[in-house]
Order: C-alpha cells, then structure tokens, then sequence
C-alpha cells in the first residue's frame, strides 16, 4: 500500500542537502536567517552554473583544442578534469552528470568560444572564468567596456578578469538573445548592431516595446542579480556581435557596485520631476550611469561660454543662475534647488553654456557625461526641449 507521508517523496539529496546547511548555520549562528540560508543557495546555485559551462564547454571543443590553448591555465585547476576526457567511463559520468541538469538550465547558449577554464584566484578563494581569445578580440572588448558605465570604476586587475571572462556572440538580425521568464545565465554588452526589448505584462495582448539597445549598451543583468525569470524579451533587429559575461562572475565583479548604485539613487530619482514619466527600469539605467560631485559655496560648476560636456541633476544645496549680456554684466536668472536640473541646452544645440551656474553653500549634483545624457534621457528630451521655451522668455527679460 503506498505511503501517505509526504516525507517519503522526498527527493534523494534533499536531506543532505539540508544537513549541510544547517552545519553551516550552527556554525555561522547568523541573525537573519532567511538572509543566510538565500545566500546559501544563492552560492550553491553559482557554483553549480560554473561548474556546467565549464564541463559544457569542455565536452564541445576537442581534445586537441583544449590541450592546446591556454595550457597554463589548466594546468592546476582543471587537469583532473581535462585529463578524463580521453576515458570513455569517466566521460560518461560528466555526460550523466550534465543530464541530472534541469533542462533549462542545460540549455546554455552557445558561444564562439574555443577553449574556456576555471582558474584558481591566488588566495584560492573562487574560480575565474577564462575564455580564450585572440588580441583583436581583447581590443574589441576593452573599446566596448569602455563605453559602458557599469564597468567604469574596475581597476585594472578587475577588467582584465572581465575580459578574460567574456565571450563572443554573433547574433543574426531576428534572433532572441533573451526570452522573458527564461533562467538568467549570461550578461551581454553590445559591439555591433541594435536590439529590441519587448515586456509582456498579465492581460496583455502582446509585448510592449520598452526600450532598445545600441553600441556600448548592456542588459540582462536584473536575472543575475535577484536570481529571477529574465524581465523582457530582447530581439536582435540588426546583425549584432555581444561579449557575453558569465553569471558567476557578473555577480562577482559588478553585481554589488550595480545594486548599491541603484539602492543610493533610487529614492532621489523618484523625486526628481523631469523623470516622473520614466519607468522604474529606465531609473536604474539612469542610476548606472551618474557620479555625485560636490561644489563649496562659491565654486563655479558650469561657465558660461565654455564647451559644456556634462548635464546635472542638484542632489543637495543650491545653485544660482547668472547670465552675462553683451557689456558683460552678469545679472542673476534663478536659484535651483534640489531635483532641479542644468546643463542640458549645451547638450542639445552644441552650443557654448549659455549660462553660468555657482554653489550658493555646499552643493551636491549627480552628473551624466553627453552620451548617457542621449541614450538614457531620449524619452525626457521633448520635455527637457520644451522647459527650455522659459529660458527663452527669462532671457529676453534679461537682456
Ligand atoms: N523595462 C524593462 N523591464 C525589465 N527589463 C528590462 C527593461 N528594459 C530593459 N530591460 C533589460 O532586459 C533584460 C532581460 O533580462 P534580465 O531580466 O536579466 O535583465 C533585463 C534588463 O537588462
């Protein structure tokens, strides 16, 4: 007679499964525990997605490839494993292994990537991902990075680890790189070519356009980070080439830096009235992308005449707006406060500032260079466009 005790369905591995974590938790004593307990699962979850594109990989390229290439690098962490390969028993345990995969998780995409290893950090502490690739491609990667925002504050050590780590992604014109509710694996940043990110919402009739992706834009990173069903669907509308960087070490290298950036700026860009129309995500794009500076009273931030390159956002304090006519007198326009912006009508007509702005007492403003100003301000432009008709008017006022 079959058992009613749930407890006899449970599946094998779950109790050990189980016992280790509590070992760890008797261990840790932690204050919050569903914290510790997320963050344990959350480890376990990484370490088995490394370990699969690893062995993944491995079984796709032949022997020769992976001998060959980067020898060094497999010469500690992976020998065990590569030195199996040519044993049909031992292969057969990796092949069993991958099919215990739940399937959409087996499903990682392929890349034109020809050997890739786990190497072992100095301290031992956690793998790096290393996919080989040639010097053009290394070029191609750091002119990429270098135009996203995300990875501006690495140092070197640091992008060098993401370059190593990326890899290359040919995507036809038409092709879905990212499927909403599909499981997060890679990080893309654009090359080459141009993207459309669809959501669907319950009750839709169809996805809704939200955003698209050019050159230096990245996205798939709300996946990696809160280990959720992918937010959107992203279609290639062009031929494109992405550099695709593995969940294990997008969380490792960019995840926190991201996530704090977003937390610190999210409640100030809430408040800020020429981004009202702006959808939550397009906030933290936004978020991604600033810098706070700080002016004492006093201090000039932008100058009138001068070639102006960045538009600003007062965080705190204010700023007061004078303008000089053709004798030079300068005559005081406005005073902004906190959530007001300045520095736009550069940015639009590629003209000189037409204003000068001071601190009036200490001054905090978040900046965005021109680029990030085009790309995450476009939906706000007509706005910005049509606040500056008052600047018209103020203008002729004054002189
Ligand atoms: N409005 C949006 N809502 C959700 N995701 C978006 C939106 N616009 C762009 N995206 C990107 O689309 C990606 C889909 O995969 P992810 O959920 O991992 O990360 C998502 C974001 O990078």
């Amino acid at each position: 007679m079959a058992s009613n005790d749930p407890f006899d369905q449970t599946p094998s591995g779950f109790p050990d499964i189980i016992r280790d974590l509590h070992t760890k938790v008797v261990q840790a004593q932690p204050k919050d525990l569903y914290q510790f307990c997320g963050d344990y699962f959350n480890h376990k979850l990484e370490e088995q997605r490394a370990e699969l594109l690893c062995l993944e990989e491995m079984l796709e390229v032949s022997d020769e490839e992976v001998y060959t290439s980067g020898a060094e690098d497999y010469a500690t962490s992976s020998q065990h494993t590569l030195s199996t390969l040519g044993d049909d028993s031992e292969e057969e345990d990796i092949v069993g292994e991958l099919q215990h995969i739940p399937p959409a998780l087996n499903r990682v995409r392929r890349t034109s990537v020809s050997a890739e290893s786990m190497e072992p950090t100095d301290n031992g502490e956690y793998l790096k991902m290393v996919v080989e690739k040639t010097a053009a491609q290394r070029e191609r990667i750091e002119s990429s990075i270098s135009n996203n925002f995300l990875f501006k504050n690495l140092d070197e050590e640091q992008k060098k680890d993401a370059v190593d780590a990326m890899a290359e992604k040919k995507i036809f014109q038409g092709e879905e790189v990212i499927k909403q509710g599909g499981i997060g694996d890679y990080f893309y940043i654009v090359e080459s070519g141009s993207l459309d990110c669809y959501v669907e919402k319950e009750g839709d009739v169809e996805p809704l356009k939200v955003t698209d992706f050019e050159p230096g834009a990245s996205f798939g990173e709300l996946a990696l980070m809160y280990n959720a069903p992918r937010a959107a669907t992203i279609v290639a509308t062009s031929d494109c080439v992405l550099w695709a960087l593995d969940r294990v070490t997008f969380r490792r290298m960019l995840m926190e830096r991201t996530n704090s950036k977003r937390k610190m700026y999210e409640h100030f860009l809430e408040e800020v009235p020429l981004l009202a129309s702006l959808e939550s995500y397009e906030k933290h794009k936004i978020a991604d992308a600033l810098e706070t500076l700080v002016f004492e009273d006093g201090e000039v931030v932008i100058r009138q005449g001068d070639i102006g390159q960045n538009f600003y956002i007062i965080e705190a304090g204010e700023a007061i707006v004078t303008k000089a006519d053709a004798s030079n007198f300068a005559s005081q326009i406005s005073v902004l406060t906190k959530g007001d912006y300045f520095g736009e009508l550069a940015l639009l007509n590629n003209k000189p500032r037409a204003a000068t702005i001071v601190a009036s007492g200490k001054l905090k403003v978040v900046t965005l260079g021109k680029r990030a100003f085009v790309r995450l301000l476009g939906p706000v432009v007509d706005i910005i466009r049509r606040n500056t008709a008052n600047y018209r008017v103020i203008s002729r006022q004054v002189t």
